[in-house]
């Protein structure tokens, strides 16, 4: 039995009192800070969270026989592990290539609908073997814990036929099981409309439905079901097909809404009770309106829109109507091919007018509940799994100021060192 201190940190971000309801509104600028605070862990849950004093006086009276390890957090800022409730992690392959076509004025659509994009990861996807994935999706975790990201959700979406969804997701259990990086899986077999269906979306759509879905749930290979709602993928009654037959399996309603042009994604996740609504850069008013009214996490991705170089979405509106925001890379070999999750929290601050505290609250808390977890993690509480990371910033502020470099100095996940000095000290 072991004892982790953290002492002295110049402040830690706790985000906590929101473990049953996602931060809205004004409650995202809350951050729960202490200053010169104290954490200690005990069997990879925080025991203890306060002034440093009282810790210290907690480690004296509670370690007893127990070794005690000692971390200084002096001039760090502490928050929890960051969360990442949007990926495409699981890919073979990369498409750099497409960034020229883009520069030349090509569209993401025109891309993909000229049989790249979405498709040609599928047919890199197709061809690798379980143990190829799990190689190149092992170095994307990698990133990810080094930029402070301790949970992601991961979506199936580039195998498109039975065996290689079940593919995918098989490898994200596997991975979930081996790599400190927590993987919560979704299964978006409609992502993109296959060759061998060009020309019958309603071929594929019954495929997803009747063979799909149903072998992901036997199997338990995922939490949520999630759809590409877009002009040139899947249409609303689609995607409201595909969605209500995930939920009879049990698998809890995603949307890639409102992306690319305003298509009625925002509303059908409000009208479907969807855990959240991602995107969303063309999202209508009303759309809005109903997923504040029905409580849908608007999960955003300021750094698709910065890499497709495109406005991104109206998140002020988004905040001030009441609806939970979440923040995510998309990290996907198309859109968004970065696993700094860092840099995206820079870009909503710069480029959508978040503060720094919405950010973090959106990265943490939220994020947690849009992938079901905030009862286990997304702040830094007592009887909350210990997943944390210690800045190398005098303050949360600092984080958004000290742009595009990584700042993470010390990650711990389930109580254990993962990072330390920048380095990774795991396996
Ligand atoms: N928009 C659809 N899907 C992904 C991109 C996938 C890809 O381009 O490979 C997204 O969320 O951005
Ligand atoms: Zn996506």
């Amino acid at each position: 039995m072991s004892m982790i201190y953290i002492r002295n940190a110049a402040q830690i971000a706790t985000l906590s009192g929101a473990s049953t309801k996602p931060k809205t509104g004004k409650e995202m600028d809350e951050l729960d800070l202490i200053e010169d605070g104290g954490i200690v862990i005990e069997d990879g849950m925080f025991t203890f969270v306060g002034s440093n004093e009282d810790a210290f006086r907690y480690v004296e009276s509670h370690s007893m026989s127990k070794q005690v390890l000692v971390l200084s957090a002096e001039g760090k800022t502490v928050t929890p592990g960051l969360i990442d409730p949007h990926t495409h992690v699981v890919f073979a392959g990369s498409r750099e290539f497409e960034l020229n076509l883009r520069l030349q004025g090509a569209k993401y659509m025109d891309i993909l609908n000229a049989g790249g994009g979405i498709l040609y990861s599928t047919e890199r996807t197709r061809e690798a073997t379980e143990e190829q994935l799990i190689a190149e999706t092992t170095k994307r975790l990698d990133r990810f814990l080094a930029y402070g990201v301790t949970t992601i959700e991961a979506k199936s979406g580039y195998g498109l036929r039975i065996e290689d969804e079940l593919k995918q997701l098989r490898v994200a259990r596997q991975l979930n099981a081996a790599h400190p990086v927590d993987l919560v899986s979704t299964f978006m077999g409609a992502h993109a409309v296959p060759a061998e269906f060009k020309g019958n979306t309603e071929g594929f759509v019954r495929t997803v439905i009747e063979e799909m879905i149903p072998a992901v749930a036997r199997e338990e290979l995922a939490e949520f079901c999630d759809v590409f709602c877009e002009e040139g993928a899947f249409t609303v009654e689609q995607s409201r097909e595909i969605l209500v037959a995930g939920k009879k399996w049990g698998l809890k309603p995603k949307i890639h809404a409102d992306e690319i042009v305003p298509y009625g994604g925002a509303e059908l996740a409000a009208e479907l009770g969807a855990v959240s609504a991602d995107h969303l850069l063309h999202a209508s008013e009303e759309g809005i309106k109903l997923m504040a009214e029905n409580g849908v996490i608007a999960v955003l991705l300021p750094g698709t829109a910065f890499f497709l170089m495109v406005q991104p979405a109206a998140a002020r509106a988004m905040i001030n109507a009441g609806v939970p925001v979440a923040l995510s890379t998309d990290r996907n070999p198309g859109s968004s091919p970065t696993e700094s999750l860092p840099f995206i929290m820079n870009l909503a601050c710069l480029t959508m007018k978040m503060t720094p505290a919405e950010v973090l609250s959106a990265c943490t808390i939220n994020a947690a509940h849009a992938i079901n977890r905030a009862n286990v993690i997304g702040s830094i509480e007592v009887g909350k799994q210990a997943d944390l990371v210690m800045f190398d910033a005098p303050n949360y502020l600092y984080l958004q100021y000290h742009y595009a470099v990584n700042l993470v100095d010390t990650v711990l996940k389930k109580g254990e060192v993962v990072i330390q000095n920048g380095k990774r000290v795991y396996g």
